[in-house]
């Protein structure tokens, strides 16, 4: 479908942007009605987790506190900040810097690492616009680059930029700091669960794959009417996000409400994937997200999505399935499910919704 020409949108949004010359973003841009919810949001009062703490199972009362307030956090929000994370923050503040001077680079630059093969077939990993299968969906007001990082023997470092010259090591560096965050908060949340330790680390298996995606949000004349990213859950099993430390826009939806999600300078934020939400039996929720645009600053994120080796099945752990609670969703196949992810979020349509029983 993508390849028909009829489905092509070509143009990055960061060009649009540039391009437009007057207060207006093109129809296929408009996700929502004037004043739909143009309410001031809340910040959310997410939980900020240390995580050395966390982690540190000989100091007891301290490691107790903060698995509370993990608890808490996967319990309603879905979503937390953690510190003392190990990422020490010349990587953090050096992958942003590298990622800012990649997308400030002129069109032919990134376009030698396009994602589009021919000029028209979308390919996942790359730079560009998100997948276009139709000319009725609604687009989102930014552009990204998406690169898998693990199993790394599986790195297509072509796509990898060139320039700045820092930012390969930079990514190297940053999700192998960030691959002991997860395996730390996988365990501490199969902990939670009454699971052993080691339940997710080992569903994940050797094959296990981590995409990252860098996001560009240019500014947009019309964030009234304009999504960043539209509302979606994520598909991984956890997601790693490191965001802009100098302008927000990332909203989690709480009991119909949209709150803001506060940034904290060289905290990650960590949320919740469907994948987690389908192992866990439901006990534990992927949250709604999405992004705003900002009429004067463009902002930068860069997510690590964590998933199960791709050929592997997975389904509520059975320890957590009796007569009181049985399943509330199938057995599914990791591969099928994030295929399934990429047709519903070009859709606005929620895939989870297609396991549950
Ligand atoms: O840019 C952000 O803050 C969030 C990005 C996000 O939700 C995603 O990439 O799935
Ligand atoms: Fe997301």
């Amino acid at each position: 479908m993508e390849s028909m020409g009829v489905a092509r949108w070509t143009s990055t949004v960061q060009e649009l942007a540039g391009a437009l010359g007057k207060p207006d973003v093109p129809a296929r841009y408009v996700s929502r009605g004037l004043h739909e919810d143009d309410q001031q949001p809340a910040v959310a009062p997410v939980p900020v987790i240390d995580i050395g703490r966390l982690f540190n199972q000989d100091g007891a009362v301290a490691a107790d506190n903060e698995e509370a307030k993990l608890r808490l956090a996967v319990q309603s929000w879905g979503l937390f900040l953690v510190t003392n994370h190990g990422v020490d923050t010349s990587v953090m503040d050096g992958m942003m810097a590298a990622s800012r001077e990649f997308f400030r680079q002129p069109p032919e630059e990134k376009q030698r690492y396009t994602n589009l093969i021919g000029g028209e077939r979308f390919q996942l990993e790359g730079y560009g616009t998100d997948r276009v299968s139709s000319t009725e969906q609604i687009l989102d007001w930014s552009d990204r680059l998406y690169l898998k990082v693990e199993p790394e023997d599986e790195r297509s470092l072509a796509l990898w930029p060139a320039h700045p010259q820092t930012f390969r090591n930079l990514l190297h560096e940053f999700t192998t700091k960030c691959r002991v965050v997860k395996d730390g908060l996988v365990r501490a949340t199969a902990r939670l669960l009454e699971l052993d330790d080691d339940y997710f680390v080992d569903k994940f298996g050797e094959k296990a794959d981590t995409y990252a995606r860098f996001s560009y949000y240019p500014e947009c004349p019309r964030p009234e009417l304009v999504f960043g990213l539209k509302p979606h859950s994520d598909g991984s099993v956890l997601t790693v996000l490191m965001v802009d430390d100098t302008v927000g826009g990332l909203q989690i939806l709480r009991d119909g409400v949209w709150f803001d999600v506060p940034t904290v300078p060289h905290t990650l934020l960590i949320n919740i994937g469907d994948q987690t939400e389908i192992m866990s039996n439901g006990i534990f929720k992927s949250p709604m997200h999405r992004v705003v645009t900002n009429a004067k600053k463009e902002r930068l994120s860069l997510a690590l999505f964590y998933s199960v080796d791709p050929e592997r099945e997975i389904e509520p752990a059975s320890q957590l399935v009796d007569e009181n609670r049985p399943a509330l969703y199938r057995k599914v196949k990791v591969k099928d499910y994030i295929a399934g992810l990429y047709e519903h979020v070009s859709q606005g349509t929620m895939v989870i919704d297609t396991v549950k029983i």
